[in-house]
C-alpha cells in the first residue's frame, strides 16, 4: 500500500475575517515500509497533516488537495465508508492526547473487543487473547480489560490507545507523539512494539515528534515542517549528515548532542514563527533565515532533488 499526498492545503476558518493557512499545498509519497519522521516547531501544521489523513479535522477546515491511498482518495470517499473501511482496518492513530481519546464511560476491554468485533468476525475469548498478547507487550495487565479508563493512569491510558490503533494491524499508522505521557522505560517498550508489528511488517509509519533523538533510531526518512509548508524530504541518513534546507539547519543544531553524555550548548533559530492567519506567498521561513534573498519572499521554490532527499529553498537551487 502507498500513500500519496498531492497539493494537500488545510485552512481553518476562524471567522468571518480569520483564517489559519495550516498546511499550503504540500505533496509527498510514501512506500510500503517507509518510517518517516515529521519535526518542526509548534504550530508548524504535524498533527494537521495527520488528522487530514485521518479524517479526524473539525468542522471549521476547508481541505483541498487529494490523499490516495493506493490510488483511493480518502478525501473524496464518503465518511461513514471511510469509517467503516479505512479507519482502523488500514491506517490507524495513536493521537497526540491519546489519553483523553477513550470512551469513559465504557471498560477498557469492551472498547477494544468492540473495535476488534465491528471489523472481523471473531470470538471473544479470541479477541481477548489477541488484547492480551499485545498487553503483555506494552506491560498492561489483565486486570485492566475490566476498569474504566478513569482508573487509569495517564502512561496506561496511553498504551490503551496504543494498542487499540495496533489491534487490526493496520498498513499505516500515524504516531502523533505517542510516547508523551510515559517514561523513559514504557517509551522503549512502545517503541519496540511499534518497531515489531509495524515497522518491521513493511508497513508506512508516520511518527510525529520533538524527540529527533527517537525518530533518528526509529525511522528511514524525514520531513521538516515550518509554517505549513515542506522544507526538506527524504532520506534520514543524508539529511542528518548533511541538512541542506536552513530551516532543517537550524532543526538539527537546536538537537542537544549527548554523544559521551556531553550535551553540547543548544542553539536555536532567532525570530518569531509566522503568522500564519496571512496566507504565504514566498517562503514562510525567509523573516528568520540567514540566507534570504529577494526572491524568497516573492515565491516558493521548487523542489531540488538532491541525492535522495528534496530540498525547497531558493539558496539551494541557486546554486
Ligand atoms: N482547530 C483549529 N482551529 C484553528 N486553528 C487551528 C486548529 N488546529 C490547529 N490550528 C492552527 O493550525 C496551525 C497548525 O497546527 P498543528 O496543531 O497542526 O501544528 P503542530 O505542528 O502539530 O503543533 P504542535 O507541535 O504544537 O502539536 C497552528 O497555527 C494552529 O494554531
Amino acid at each position: 500500500m502507498s500513500l500519496n499526498v498531492r497539493n494537500l492545503e488545510v485552512t481553518y476558518v476562524l471567522n468571518k475575517f480569520t483564517n489559519v493557512y495550516a498546511i499550503n499545498n504540500i505533496s509527498f509519497d510514501l512506500e510500503p515500509g517507509d518510517v518517516i519522521g515529521i519535526i518542526g516547531e509548534t504550530g508548524s501544521g504535524k498533527t494537521t497533516i495527520a488528522n487530514a489523513i485521518m479524517r479526524a479535522l473539525p468542522e471549521s477546515a476547508i481541505v483541498n488537495g487529494s490523499i490516495l491511498l493506493d490510488n483511493l482518495d480518502l478525501l473524496k470517499m464518503n465518511y461513514k465508508e471511510f469509517r467503516k473501511k479505512i479507519a482502523w482496518e488500514k491506517i490507524s492513530i495513536i493521537p497526540q492526547y491519546s489519553m483523553n481519546s477513550l470512551n469513559p464511560i465504557k471498560r477498557v476491554g469492551v472498547q477494544l473487543v468492540r473495535i476488534l468485533q465491528e471489523h472481523e468476525d471473531i470470538s471473544n475469548e479470541d479477541a481477548i487473547n489477541k488484547i492480551l498478547d499485545l498487553f503483555k507487550q506494552v506491560n498492561l495487565s489483565e486486570d485492566i480489560l475490566f476498569k474504566y479508563p478513569d482508573e487509569l493512569s495517564g502512561g496506561q491510558k496511553q498504551r490503551v490507545v496504543i494498542v487499540s490503533a495496533l489491534l487490526l494491524n493496520p498498513e499505516l499508522v500515524i504516531a502523533d507523539e505517542p510516547t508523551t505521557a510515559l517514561d523513559v522505560i514504557n517509551q522503549a517498550r512502545v517503541i519496540n512494539l511499534l518497531k515489531e508489528k509495524v515497522i518491521n511488517q513493511n508497513r508506512i509509519v508516520i511518527y510525529i515528534t520533538h524527540d529527533i533523538a527517537v525518530v533518528a533510531g526509529l525511522a528511514n526518512k524525514i520531513m521538516t515542517l515550518y509554517g505549513g509548508k515542506i522544507m526538506e524530504i527524504g532520506d534520514i541518513k543524508e539529511i542528518f549528515k548533511e541538512p541542506l534546507n536552513p530551516y532543517t539547519k537550524g532543526l538539527l543544531a537546536s538537537v542537544p548532542d549527548i554523544e559521551n553524555g556531553k550535551p553540547k550548548a543548544i542553539s536555536y533559530i532567532p525570530g518569531d514563527p509566522i503568522n500564519q492567519t496571512i496566507k504565504p506567498k514566498g517562503c514562510p521561513f525567509y523573516s528568520r533565515c540567514s540566507l534570504a534573498m529577494d526572491v524568497c519572499k516573492e515565491s516558493f521554490p521548487e523542489g531540488v532533488k538532491i541525492g535522495n532527499r528534496i530540498v525547497y529553498c531558493h539558496a539551494v537551487s541557486k546554486k
